[in-house]
């Protein structure tokens, strides 16, 4: 056990999240430990976030992000949120400047509780997101499921947040989709060299839509915070809605500002569950009963 490090299960509007503190050591979280944890429905979970030391000056960690599969992303919005609630428990402060493998991420927690994220500029490029075939307009790319001359789901917008995502407008409920028998073709489509989160978008007003995400590496989820921003700046990008949206997600509603600047901050809510210990190499983990979370003292 003298190898463990502290963990706490937390969750982003449901999206399972599992914030393990790496600050300290030299190794990481390995693919083994993420499934082994994954497989034990106490711990099963959509992210890891692993808080290591910061690797530049004026950053407060770096965070590595393991899907479920054990398999790494570049983005975690819901994750992110976690991570904020996490040290600001710890720490008191409230502003934070994260490094990920995707750049730098600026956070901070509001006095109501909930907390913005700045995830970056979306990208749009065809070879950014990426695609294998070459697309001049990224709002609106050919590639459909279902009955060839009566498709289920079509000409999905796709974006780039750090993570590649492809949005599927639609008129129904996005409840009335079987996301789960689609979701993992679309995610693993040849057009998708890296795989790619797929989302379904119904847009109710120009400033709310509903949202279900099937996550790379992770499957349905809750909730999925830079689905949420890739779907609200391709529905702007297209003229659905306007650069500032509710997006409602299974878990709750997010709010997403595609600003001028060209960044995207998403706000929404971060919840601690329990803390524990956990073995970073093989996932044997052990829960904290003494540990009493953001709302007492430390998560961590
Ligand atoms: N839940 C996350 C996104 C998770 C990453 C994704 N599965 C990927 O591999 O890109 C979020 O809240 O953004």
């Amino acid at each position: 056990m003298a190898d463990n490090v502290q963990f706490a299960r937390m969750n982003g509007l449901g999206n399972k999240i599992l914030v393990v503190d790496m600050r300290g050591r030299r190794d990481r979280v390995t693919p083994e430990a993420a499934i082994a944890l994954n497989a034990d429905p106490a711990t099963a979970f959509d992210q890891i976030m692993a808080i290591h030391d910061p690797k530049a000056a004026g950053t407060d960690a770096w965070i590595d992000i393991v899907n479920s599969d054990g398999s790494m992303a570049q983005a975690c919005g819901n994750g992110t949120r976690c991570v904020v609630q996490a040290l600001a428990a710890e720490t008191g402060k409230k502003a934070f400047l994260f490094h990920t493998v995707a750049g730098l991420l600026e956070a901070k927690e509001h006095d109501d509780g909930t907390i913005s994220v700045d995830m970056g500029k979306p990208r749009f490029g065809w070879n950014e997101i990426p695609l294998s075939e070459e697309f001049h307009d990224t709002r609106r790319i050919e590639l459909q499921i279902g009955p060839i001359d009566n498709p289920v789901l079509h000409s999905p917008s796709v974006a780039s947040m750090g993570n590649p995502h492809a949005i599927f407008w639609v008129d129904n409920d996005v409840w009335s989709y079987d996301l789960e028998r689609f979701g993992p073709l679309l995610e693993n489509h040849p057009m998708f060299p890296e795989r790619a989160n797929i989302s379904i978008a119904r847009v109710l007003s120009s400033g709310e839509m509903d949202l279900r995400t099937w996550e790379r590496g992770a499957g349905l989820t809750l909730a999925c915070g830079s689905a949420a921003c890739a779907a609200a700046v391709n529905a702007a990008r297209t003229d659905r809605t306007d650069r500032k949206v509710v997006v409602n997600v299974p878990g709750g509603p997010l709010s997403i500002e595609w600003r001028e600047d060209n960044h995207v901050v998403m706000t929404g809510p971060a919840e601690w569950e329990w803390s524990g210990t956990v073995d970073p190499a093989t996932g044997t983990w052990q829960r904290d009963e003494a540990q009493p979370g953001p709302a007492g003292a430390r998560a961590l």
